[in-house]
């Protein structure tokens, strides 16, 4: 069912720090401003790779979903990966089906696509995201 790998997450407490990071170190040439999406709980920027895109994200309101994982990792770290699927109602289904845990309803990401979350005990500790692939882009 999954497709493509999207994008890997990267939870920081300073997006500002880790583009700088990223630019400096790994040499990163093309990282996109930054945003907040209120609505995720997170600021949020792309680092784009030839064949995928880091997502950094930083803590935004007071509910945001990566405060706990901050605070158990203060300089952050890797947070989740994001899989494409072609229709995320499909697949929310499917997860619940196989007895996952589907963490809230499909709600739109950062592609502008909807996206689900799978909580990490069912998938060996990785905190999985899938997204909808974003129409044009289905090969
Ligand atoms: C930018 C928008 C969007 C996109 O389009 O790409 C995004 O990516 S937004 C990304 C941020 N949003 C989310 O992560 C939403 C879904 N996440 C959640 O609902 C929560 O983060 C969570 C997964 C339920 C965890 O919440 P938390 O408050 O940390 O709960 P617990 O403290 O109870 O943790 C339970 C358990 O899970 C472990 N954990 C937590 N986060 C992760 C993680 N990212 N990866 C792996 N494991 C994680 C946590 O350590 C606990 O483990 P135990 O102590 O062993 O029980
Ligand atoms: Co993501």
């Amino acid at each position: 069912m999954i497709g493509k790998l999207n994008h890997v997450g990267v939870a920081t407490p300073s997006i500002d720090e880790s583009v700088a990071m990223y630019r400096d170190l790994l040499g990163a040439t093309s990282i996109t401003d930054k945003w907040v999406m209120p609505e995720q709980g997170v600021w949020v920027c792309f680092v784009n790779l030839p064949n995928s895109q880091i997502e950094l994200i930083e803590p935004y309101g007071d509910k945001s979903p990566i405060t706990a994982f901050l605070e158990k990792n203060p300089k952050g770290g890797q947070h989740h990966v994001c899989f494409e699927v072609e229709d995320i109602i499909e697949a929310r289904d499917a997860m619940k089906a196989k007895g996952a845990t589907v963490l809230g309803e499909p709600r739109i990401g950062a592609h502008g696509t909807p996206v689900i979350f799978v909580h990490p005990k069912n998938m060996g500790g990785v905190l999985v995201e899938l997204m909808e692939t974003p129409k044009g882009d289905h090969h």
